[in-house]
């Protein structure tokens, strides 16, 4: 029984509810070895599927001879599309609206791309035959640069669209164009530059990276001939979804496949799309009647699977000589490589792109972005930064610096005289958002005070002085971020994954000794939610977070839900806990009425039950109403302690955060250190602030590699030259920067516990931050706008450009 005369802090302490730094409880089994991946499924008889893939970025495929790969003991099969279309899953649909070859289909259209899938015994088998398949290939002419894609004489990479003059999101201008995407009044934002003072114009690229998980992707496929079930195990960030994609595919109806996400080692975006590897395990197993597994290298992982961002963004501001910011245009060009498979709500075909006017009151702005196809790897998805946003808030960050620039001022205070203020919240902004709540003010002043920013000028001005002196070889830069994200998609009304809304859901099961188990439509790849879903369950229900399991990632147990990505966890599936919770609660008031034999309303909450109003000693805990919820319910009232939500928000959630960045540049390496990372989150009512310090810093070192040097790169040629870690730079504690970490607390007001998200935010804010300190480092000297990632090679390129080093 918990006893209720214990003092109250310490009936609060022992729940380790909201705002605890409780130790994540995955962790136990995760720094043992415990952890239960894709990988360690070994189910009897299973077989190994391996990729032959296109060495050339562009060629047509004149013969595919897989006989000699047959012959090899132990292959099974060896599938072609041609196989494949007999079950019509030659081409599948991605999450943009477009198609994609699961295996090549007369033509390749980038490097690496999936030609024949071998089946083996073994792994090594497998890649044995992988080489005795031969493929003969007629090379046909390479479209890299996105910028060259819509000339006239083009070459023609999507033949399947041959004549069609409609997409997915509308009418495409050009043989390789995809959409052009539109939002904002275009005529007023024209007449606000034709009256502005001040403008300036700038083209930001925000070049293709890649989430690199630790995991790979990986499969396994199961079909039971004789039930005619199919399980699939798989590194799947939207089970349920991938459940019905793979029922509407395989004609297999939904109730007979059950799709498990088990433990996952990283996603990041990665994990949102359907890979060919997948569907050609599920046929694979289908054909053979075998389990059938599939796991990726890394080559193939960074070269193959998703990529990120590759937006080139020409930004522009209007401005006041005082530097009041009267209108923002901006025009995106989207490399999307040779299938759209990027991974945004249907409806949203840049993403949630239209956040470009960031934290500012920027009263007329207009976007316009054109997809189009090059021969490169397709994706598109997030990594960090829920739906392009963190490409909009670098374009704008960057731009309000080029401004303050070009006025004069220092780019903090231009900052603070644009900012939304308080009282101006809820928002709506030019290009059709409304902010839920924000200060940003407090918040960047917080940020200036704690890193003395006034002081680090003043440092940077002498250090620049004595570079003229020739005392020293180094500049400093300072660089200066405030982002607004957007996460939570998302109201059902506008936000959709191939038809189904993207609400999400929790379902909780309270045992008669007050445990309980709760499951949601999410599932965690990393970021803890096993820990602090149960955290918000023990402060809406009393009961100690130990108590509680969580579970995620089964389609057969857990309620239907869209998954993990863009930081919509916390706000959609932890809404949904806390009014699972609610409900929960509200029965066992009843339960307690009757057991006090007083009338619910004479009762109220007190950390873990009900007292008397009047008398306090008369209560009754949480744990005696679970006991009495199986044996001494109110007349008419069923037995049992459950709930389920399905939640669907009334709007997303808007964190924010103000960075600042030190950092010293040397100018004959152009190496670089980052000196001081400050880093202020507000991502409302925090859950677990040591879980928050820990997204934090793995958002900020991701952000640090992609804007100092990650990169996926593809030659003149086509070749992708980034494809291993050799190339691909994933920072170590060795060159990661010491994060400094702080917060405020601004809770929305639409989420029943006001929490908003916190995993990508870091990302969003960090990359314009590094970018700033750098441009920042060379602005005294002219520069504007030096693209990004700031590797060592371009810094020292620059520095010569510039002529400070020989
Ligand atoms: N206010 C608050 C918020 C939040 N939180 C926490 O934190 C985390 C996070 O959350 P969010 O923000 O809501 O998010 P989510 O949904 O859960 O998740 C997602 C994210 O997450 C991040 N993080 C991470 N981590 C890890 N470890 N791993 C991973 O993978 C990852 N990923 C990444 C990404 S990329 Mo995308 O997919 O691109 O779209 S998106 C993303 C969790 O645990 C939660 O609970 C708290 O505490 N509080
Ligand atoms: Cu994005």
């Amino acid at each position: 029984m918990n006893d209720m005369t214990v003092p109250r802090e310490e009936r609060e302490a022992k729940l380790e509810g909201m705002g605890c730094k409780r130790k994540r409880v995955e962790d136990v089994r995760f720094t043992q070895g415990k952890g239960n991946y894709v990988d360690d499924i070994k189910l009897k008889d299973m077989v190994f599927g391996d990729f032959v893939r296109s060495p050339y970025p562009h060629a047509r495929v004149k013969s595919i001879d897989t006989s000699a790969a047959e012959a090899l003991p132990g292959v099974l099969a060896v599938l072609t599309a041609e196989t494949l279309k007999t079950v019509n899953l030659a081409w599948m649909p991605t999450l943009a609206g477009d198609v994609q070859m699961v295996l090549a289909d007369g033509k390749v259209l980038f490097q690496n791309q999936e030609v024949a899938f071998v089946i083996a015994e073994d792994r090594y088998i497998a890649a044995d035959a992988v080489d005795l398949v031969e493929v003969e290939y007629e090379e046909l002419p390479v479209l890299v640069d996105p910028f060259k894609a819509m000339e006239p004489d083009a070459p023609v990479l999507r033949e399947d669209l041959e004549g069609k003059t409609e997409g997915a999101h509308g009418a495409r201008k050009h043989h390789n164009h995809i959409f052009e995407w539109t939002v904002g009044d275009s005529e007023a934002t024209d007449l606000a530059f034709s009256k502005a003072e001040v403008t300036v114009k700038e083209l930001f690229s925000y070049h293709r990276c890649h989430p690199c998980p630790l995991e790979t992707c990986a499969c396994v496929a199961s079909m039971d001939k004789i039930k005619g079930e199919l399980t699939l195990w798989g590194t799947f960030q939207a089970p349920h979804v991938v459940r019905t994609v793979a029922s509407l595919l395989s004609t297999i109806p939904e109730h007979k496949i059950r799709v498990i996400s088990p433990d996952i080692g990283g996603g990041f975006g990665n994990k949102v799309g359907v890979y060919p590897g997948y569907v050609c395990s599920i046929v694979g197993s289908i054909v053979l009647g075998r389990p059938v597994k599939w796991v990726e290298d890394r080559i193939e992982n960074l070269s193959a699977t998703a990529f990120a961002r590759d937006y080139h963004m020409t930004t522009e501001l209007a401005a006041t000589a005082e530097g009041k910011i009267t209108g923002l245009r901006c025009h995106v060009l989207a490399d999307h490589g040779g299938f759209d498979a990027c991974a945004d709500p249907s409806k949203w075909p840049a993403g949630f792109f239209n956040i470009i006017t960031g934290s500012y009151d920027i009263p007329t702005a207009h976007v316009a972005v054109d997809g189009v196809y090059t021969n490169k790897a397709p994706g598109g998805v997030a990594y960090r930064c829920s739906f392009r946003v963190t490409e909009a808030v670098y374009a704008m960050e960057r731009a309000i610096d080029v401004l303050a620039r070009k006025l004069n001022m220092d780019p903090a205070e231009l900052r603070l005289k644009n900012f939304i203020r308080p009282e101006q919240f809820p928002y709506p902004s030019a290009l059709g958002w409304e902010y839920d709540s924000g200060d940003y003010e407090t918040a960047m002043r917080k940020a200036m005070e704690t890193v003395d920013y006034a002081g680090l000028r003043a440092e940077q001005a002498e250090k620049r002085a004595a570079f003229e002196r020739g005392e020293t070889r180094e500049l400093m830069g300072i660089g200066v971020s405030f982002f607004t994200e957007i996460v939570g998609a998302g109201p059902t009304r506008n936000c959709d994954i191939l038809g189904i809304g993207m609400f999400d859901s929790c379902e909780i099961r309270i045992h008669p000794t007050g445990a309980a188990i709760a499951r949601m439509g999410t599932i965690s790849q990393g970021q803890g939610h096993q820990t602090t879903y149960a955290q918000i369950l023990a402060t809406e229900l009393g009961i100690p977070a130990d108590m509680i399991d969580i579970e995620e990632g089964d389609t057969d147990t857990a309620p239907y839900g869209l998954g993990t990505y863009g930081s919509r966890s916390t706000p959609v599936a932890g809404a949904a806990t806390a009014m699972a919770a609610r409900k929960i609660k509200a029965k066992a008031q009843m339960i307690a009425a009757h057991m006090l034999e007083v009338h619910e309303d004479d009762l109220e909450w007190d950390v873990d039950g009900f007292r008397v109003k009047g008398l306090p000693e008369k209560t009754a805990s949480m744990k005696e109403i679970c006991w009495a919820a199986y044996n001494n319910v109110p007349p008419n009232m069923e037995p049992g302690l459950e709930a389920v939500s399905y939640y669907d928000p009334p709007n997303m959630t808007y964190p924010f955060g103000a960075y600042i960045c030190v950092m010293d540049i040397d100018v004959d390496t152009g190496a670089h250190k980052v000196r001081r990372f400050y880093a202020l989150d507000d991502c409302g009512t925090r859950i677990n602030p040591m879980i928050i310090e820990g997204q934090v810093h793995g958002g900020l070192t991701e952000g640090y590699a992609i804007a100092m040097g990650q990169e996926i790169a593809y030659d003149d040629m086509g070749n992708v030259t980034t494809a291993s870690l050799m190339d691909f730079f994933l920072p170590t504690a060795v060159e990661t920067p010491f994060w400094e970490t702080d917060w405020t607390v601004t809770p929305s007001p639409h989420h029943p516990i006001g929490a908003k998200g916190v995993g990508e935010s870091p990302n969003v804010g960090s990359v314009p931050c590094f970018s700033n300190a750098v441009n920042d480092a060379f602005a005294h000297l002219g520069v504007t706008h030096i693209q990004m990632p700031h590797d060592n090679w371009r810094i020292w390129r620059e520095c010569k450009r510039l002529g400070l080093t020989g």
